[in-house]
């Protein structure tokens, strides 16, 4: 618990002095609420960290409250104070009411900013980079979902959920040779274990989130997490194009060539970039920030409208055709739980995949050398819905399963391999390729590694509920896990508004589960058909007594596809449970959605016929 003692105001900590009003926003491991402050009745943000879903130790969450304590920058979201209300560490913070600029481009400009508006954003945003490296912090996840705008066109970056400071020693020190961050945001640097990392990350971040602005949406943004991955390494750095983008000027496209630069030795300092001809220009963004947000609904509307447009497109099944979708998860396969890694051989996979016009920003590079520096990590690699995902060394301990995420995760940084893998929706036991060309190695890698996937390629862990805690606002109180949850919406006490969006939720879950499972089944029917191989193993994986098992022969291949074939045999069972489960709970959903809407329309019939 602390206070922010720099302020002129001090706020309390005490839950009962602040009252939660909407969601406005929700990121990895925290959801955020306009709430008021009683005793000053003045509008605060408060942050609710899920302590037990939260991708961070606890280290992370005091470093990440110690730091925003600490912060004193115009253009840096500091806390008030901050407290722990039963599981939640609650961060009271200044309310940003025009919300992130990620919502700001999704709800009104689905194609980006004009340049003088995204110059005056990125100029805010580079003099906050430069407070921050100059004490010592990498902030490790920017991107135009952590800056945020205020009535009048204040621009601050926040969350500093991993950040790391360069001046640590030790343990400390060692964690930025691992991972963390947003795949599309990530330098190639972040991306290769052991390399290690410094504040020049937070620059080709900076460059990412300058063409995000540009074009509404970070490079490479609806690819699977392996494809990023592979692109970012083995890609051209993607750029502003010459014919595509005419309408942005050569300085623009300058600095953001400045920024995305594979070598981080010759990307600029922020401080350096801030004195770029480009930003010279800049204007206020009370003069045209401002602009922007003339004629928008309030935040939480907004955020609601994103929410139910989600749910429709996902309603829709608003996703690649089924031939997309099988190369998508055949590309996934071998990215991620394969044996066979034949460097050139991944390429061709991810060649196959369509290319548009977002291919186009890029240009096919040589293969960097610095890719094996991969291959022989030990990673583990973890996607979240939004395309996140973690990778890193993950302690395969009785504890680490314990602390496996079992709540939805709609977002999230990469997280560091040394934490405790706290936010996945699932945490199956998929082995993680090692890309190294060591046999034993290999097999080492492989028998010691798992890997945690969600989204589109979740895969759920044994006996997870997947509506489990996932923390809900009810206006007037801390938010309420889901097994409360599910006992409110039998007693029917819960409002629409609350309704509604967890229901979405529960629904998106249960489509991703059911979609995995054909996956998974068609997967194992091709495996059936195409390798006679498959026979034998499924044999001797049944008679254990089968002579054959005996036989020398038997390759560490062969090991390990039998380990694999009995792995996924287990796991079909499970999810095939999980389905039904599943299938009985979105069956009640539907029912509840119904009912909801049903009242809604007839509180409406009264309300109208009331004014009439
Ligand atoms: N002070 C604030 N005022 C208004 N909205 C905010 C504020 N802080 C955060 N938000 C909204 O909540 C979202 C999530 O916040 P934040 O990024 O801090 O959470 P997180 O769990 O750390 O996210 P991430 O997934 O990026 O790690 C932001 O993208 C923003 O839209």
């Amino acid at each position: 618990m602390w206070k922010n003692k720099k302020k002129s105001t001090t706020f309390s900590v005490n839950k009962e002095d602040y009252k939660l009003k909407e969601e406005v926003g929700h990121g990895a491991s925290a959801t955020v609420y306009r709430a008021i402050y009683l005793p000053l009745d003045k509008i605060v943000a408060v942050k609710c960290l899920d302590l037990d879903r939260c991708n961070s130790n606890l280290d992370d969450v005091r470093r990440e409250a110690q730091t925003m304590s600490l912060i004193n920058h115009p253009n840096l979201i500091s806390a008030h104070c901050s407290f722990v209300v039963e599981h939640y560490l609650w961060v009271v913070m200044p309310f940003m009411a025009e919300g992130s600029c990620l919502h700001l481009m999704k709800i009104a400009y689905p194609e980006g900013f004009d340049e003088h508006i995204i110059c005056s954003i990125l100029k805010e945003t580079l003099k906050a980079l430069v407070y921050l490296h100059s004490h010592g912090h990498i902030h490790r996840d920017v991107k135009s979902g952590n800056i945020l705008l205020d009535r009048g066109g204040i621009v601050k970056l926040c969350d500093f959920g991993v950040s790391a400071c360069m001046f640590d020693k030790g343990d400390r020190q060692r964690s930025r040779n691992t991972f963390v961050g947003t795949p599309c945001w990530m330098a190639p640097e972040v991306l290769q274990p052991g390399g290690g990392y410094d504040f020049k990350a937070d620059i080709w971040s900076f460059g990412i989130t300058a063409l995000e602005l540009a074009h509404g949406h970070a490079p490479f943004s609806k690819y699977p997490p392996m494809k990023v991955l592979l692109m970012t390494i083995q890609n051209a750095p993607p750029e502003l194009d010459y014919d595509r983008d005419k309408k942005f000027s050569k300085s623009f496209k300058e600095i953001v060539s400045m920024c995305l630069v594979k070598d981080q030795t010759k990307r600029p300092t922020a401080e350096k970039l801030l004195k770029h001809p480009f930003f010279k220009g800049a204007k206020s963004p009370e003069n045209t920030v401002k602009n922007l947000l003339a004629g928008l609904a309030p935040l939480w509307d907004r955020v609601k409208q994103l929410q139910l447009k989600d749910a429709a497109q996902l309603a829709l099944r608003k996703m690649p055709s089924a031939a997309e979708e099988a190369l998508s998860q055949s590309e996934y396969k071998r990215g991620v739980s394969a044996w066979n890694f034949d460097i050139e051989d991944m390429k061709r996979q991810a060649s196959l995949i369509q290319e548009d016009e977002e291919f186009s920003e890029v240009k096919e590079d040589k293969m960097d050398p610095s890719i094996f520096k991969l291959e022989t990590g030990k990673s583990v690699l973890k996607k979240s819905d939004d395309n996140r995902f973690d990778i890193g060394n993950q302690p395969k301990t009785d504890k680490y399963k314990q602390d496996a995420r079992k709540a939805p995760n709609f977002s999230g940084p990469l997280m560091l391999s040394n934490r405790a893998s706290a936010n996945s929706l699932s945490a199956p036991t998929v082995p993680v390729k090692s890309l190294g060309g060591n046999r034993d190695m290999l097999r080492n890698d492989f028998l010691k590694s798992k890997v945690q996937i969600k989204g589109r390629f979740s895969v759920t862990s044994e006996n997870v509920d997947i509506v489990k805690d996932i923390p809900i606002c009810t206006g007037s109180t801390a938010p309420i896990s889901s097994s409360q949850f599910i006992n409110e919406i039998g007693s029917s006490r819960l409002p629409t508004s609350i309704l509604v969006p967890h229901l979405q939720n529960l629904y998106q879950q249960t489509s991703f589960q059911h979609d995995l499972i054909d996956n998974l089944l068609n997967s194992l029917h091709q495996t059936d058909q195409s390798d006679d191989m498959f026979l034998a193993m499924s044999s001797l994986a049944v008679n254990p007594k089968n002579d054959l098992l005996f036989e020398p022969a038997a390759s560490e291949r062969e090991q390990l596809l039998l380990m694999k074939i009995s792995d996924m045999q287990t796991r079909v069972s499970r999810l095939t449970d999980e389905l039904t489960t599943a299938k009985i709970k979105h069956a009640q959903l539907v029912q509840e959605i119904s009912n909801a809407n049903r009242e809604r329309e007839d509180r409406k019939r009264i309300e109208e016929s009331g004014e009439s």
